[in-house]
């Protein structure tokens, strides 16, 4: 099978190696200069500290300096660093980028672009390869429900590859899928890709809910499920505003990414640890001592931002969205009663 090569060895490019790999790819997995000490490690066959889980056997691990290395003649290329750093590394990487069949995109941002503006992550890519006069080939947005600690363990798992061209997507379903992870092909790229993000803003939401559950010691089912049916409706309505279909957030890109990240991914956490009171820093401090990334901190910011831009009236639909920022803002509310209101439904 051809080459793979995965830039960033963090929890979910490790993780990526395994279904690949079992699919009978040819894996390489490149690290950032952050990343040398944790590929020491895994060169050993101890497990990667963020999933437990060590590399499969037959894939190829390439340090930072070893990036054109990593990519020669490399068929697919994924990026799986944080969302923010994705341009700065596309920038340095444009011409293998040109020369690959495609570009998968692992990490789930949204992309603010020089003169502050937003943009979707792809979007901004193709803007950044059209400005150096190169051509990117189709881009592949990789989301659903993945977490990365079984993903990387091989526990049935259903992500979706979603490509303008819907014909791409499917041809990666069909090389990519393993018994364990089952492929589903979208051509909804900018709904998928909207989801990505915007799910992490609403997992802090549900953590949020569940951490004021543990602090009053009393029940927020009620309050949970208003919440989570109100996530999914804004993902809808944000992203048919840029053209995507509503239906993707009620699939497994939106309402099924919700569903593990509202249980178990950072962003809950760290919604949870701001329910049981800690401010917004205590509680990024908190998941950074944990060595635990929490991107919905920032794409709340910047969906915000585009939700704005866009304008329409868009913002006056996201009521949950913009509860989020003020609780990342550090603004002076109640909590309960905020959530309440942005989620419950109105009579009138
Ligand atoms: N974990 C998960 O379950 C899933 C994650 N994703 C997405 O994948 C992306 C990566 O997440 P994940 O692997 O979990 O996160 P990690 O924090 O485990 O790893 C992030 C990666 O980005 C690197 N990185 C950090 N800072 C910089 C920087 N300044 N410049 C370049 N690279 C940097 C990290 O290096 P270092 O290791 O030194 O921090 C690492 O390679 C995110 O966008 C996330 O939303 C998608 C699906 C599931
Ligand atoms: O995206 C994820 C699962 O699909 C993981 O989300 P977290 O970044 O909140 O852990």
């Amino acid at each position: 099978m051809a080459t793979v090569t995965i830039l960033g060895a963090g929890a979910m490019g490790a993780a990526q190696c395994r279904p690949l790999a079992d699919a009978g790819w040819d894996v390489r997995l490149w690290g950032t200069r952050f990343d040398d000490e944790l590929l020491d490690l895994l060169s050993t066959g101890a497990p990667h500290p963020r999933t437990g889980v060590p590399l499969p056997d037959s894939v190829h691990i390439y340090r930072s300096g070893q990036l054109g290395e990593a990519l020669a003649d490399s068929r697919v290329v994924v990026m799986a660093v944080i969302s923010a750093q994705v341009p700065r590394l596309a920038r340095e990487i444009l011409e293998p980028l040109a020369n690959a069949d495609s570009l998968w995109l692992t990490s789930k941002g949204f992309s603010q672009v020089e003169d502050g503006r937003v943009r979707l992550l792809s979007e901004n890519l193709r803007r950044i390869a059209q400005e150096a006069h190169v051509e990117l080939p189709p881009i592949v947005t990789v989301a659903g429900p993945v977490l990365a600690d079984e993903c990387a363990a091989a526990r049935p798992t259903a992500p979706v590859f979603a490509c303008h061209d819907i014909s791409v997507a499917q041809r990666y379903a069909r090389q990519c899928s393993t018994p364990a992870y089952s492929i589903m092909a979208s051509g909804d790229e900018v709904g998928v890709e909207v989801c990505a993000p915007l799910k992490n803003s609403y997992a802090m939401a549900l953590g949020l809910v569940d951490g004021l559950s543990e602090r009053d010691g009393a029940a927020t089912h009620n309050l949970r499920a208003a919440t989570f049916v109100q996530a999914v409706h804004e993902m809808a309505v944000f992203g048919r505003q840029l053209g995507g279909d509503p239906m993707t957030a009620a699939g497994l890109a939106g309402l099924g990414d919700l569903e593990v990240t509202g249980q178990a991914g950072r962003n809950h956490g760290f919604g949870r640890r701001i329910g049981l009171g800690a401010s917004t820093t205590q509680a990024r401090e908190e998941m950074a001592a944990l060595g635990q990334s929490v991107e919905g901190i920032d794409s709340t910011r910047l969906a915000l931002l585009f939700a704005d831009q866009i304008g329409h009236g868009l913002l006056d639909h996201l009521p949950l969205l913009r509860m989020v920022g003020d609780v990342l803002l550090g603004r002076e509310i109640d909590p309960l009663a905020s959530l309440a209101k942005a989620v419950l439904p109105r009579t009138s």
